[in-house]
């Protein structure tokens, strides 16, 4: 193998411009041609490649989205779009591809992978919603970024006595919910796995009334699909004033946290040396603090369980 590929695909994250970094370096470095694919997959059925130097990726490890760009395609969905897309990796002499994305652009790559590309991808979302893996590139850093937003909206609830029901992404995912939730010390946290019972939440608000809370923030994943139902009937049965804020994009953007990076670095490395060792047709992941690499066809075959000790365990925290 001579040429290599990479692109990011679907919703961007923090850490994607430190993967890309670390593939076009270690590509390099291990005697490759690497190009950047612009656009995902859009422009992969374009040709739309650009070739990589040592120089291309400086300044951007730090850097939030993507310098590739990502999109979502349709066209790639169908079998003549990855016709398109295989004949211009043909044209060009590119026999690797590394995808940085998610679940969906995971299955992309692994329909190349069955027609000859050998295609390798990274865990790239901040949903964290990929099977294979126990950890996604952008987690960490969205993490943060909306337990920040709560941290600020708490200070301003207990000044005003307010409740606040506060959405935040995770797509089918109640992970970012979880985390968030669970280190900003919500009173409730409310998740697409375990949906909780509006009754229990009511009395989870009353009661910190009760014991002289000024404020209450209710955590909703986006997955739950019912943010300002949850706000209006708290507000109806507990007569507090009641606020739903929704965080959004907002939790995409920023600068990769120092595990963001380490993450991505590691993952792109890992992903050019697989290639070089004539691996291809799975996925880098993290378990149990390895680096390891699942074939798609099991990561996708699998959906994603969490881990609901931490939920039990902060349900336990605020009764
Ligand atoms: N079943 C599929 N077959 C081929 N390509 C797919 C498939 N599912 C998704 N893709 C491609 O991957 C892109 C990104 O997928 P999406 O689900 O939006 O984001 P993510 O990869 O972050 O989960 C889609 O826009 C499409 O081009
Ligand atoms: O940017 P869009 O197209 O509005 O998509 C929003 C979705 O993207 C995400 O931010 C990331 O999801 P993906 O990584 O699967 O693309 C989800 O949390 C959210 O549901
Ligand atoms: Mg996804």
């Amino acid at each position: 193998m001579k040429k290599i590929a990479v692109l990011t695909s679907g919703g961007d994250a923090p850490g994607m411009n430190t993967a890309i970094r670390a593939v076009v370096r270690r590509g390099i470095f291990k005697g490759l041609d690497v190009y950047g694919v612009q656009n995902g997959y859009k422009g992969l059925i374009a040709g739309d490649f650009i070739p990589m130097d040592f120089k291309s990726v400086g300044d951007i490890l730090h850097r939030g989205g993507t310098i590739l760009q990502s999109t979502r395609c349709d066209e790639f969905r169908t079998e003549e779009g990855q016709k398109k897309a295989i004949e211009q990796l043909k044209n060009a002499g590119i026999s690797g591809l590394i995808v940085v994305g998610g679940d969906g652009s995971f299955q992309g790559a692994n329909k190349l992978n069955a027609q000859g590309v050998a295609a390798i991808g990274i865990p790239g979302t901040i949903d964290n919603d990929i099977s294979g893996t126990d950890y996604t590139i952008g987690f960490d850093t969205a993490v943060n970024t909306a337990l920040d937003a709560i941290d600020k909206i708490r200070d301003t609830a207990s000044s005003h006595e307010r409740t606040y029901v506060i959405e935040v992404m995770g797509r089918n995912a109640g992970d970012i919910a979880l985390w968030a939730g669970m280190c900003a010390g919500a009173e409730s946290i409310i998740i697409p796995e375990a949906i909780d019972d509006i009754e229990d939440v009511i009395d989870r608000v009353q009661r910190g009334a009760k014991r002289g809370k000024k404020h209450s923030i209710i955590v909703v994943a986006e997955g739950v699909g019912k943010g300002d139902e949850i706000g209006k009937v708290i507000e109806e049965r507990t007569g507090f004033e009641t606020k739903v804020t929704i965080l959004g994009h907002f939790q995409r953007g920023g600068s990769p946290s120092a595990y963001d990076r380490m993450m991505s670095t590691q993952m792109g490395a890992k992903a050019v040396d697989l290639l070089v060792d004539g691996i291809a047709g799975v996925m880098v992941g993290l378990r149990n603090g390895q680096l390891v690499h699942t074939p798609f066809e099991e990561a996708l075959q699998y959906k994603r369980t969490l881990d609901m000790t931490t939920y039990d365990l902060a349900r336990s925290l605020s009764i």
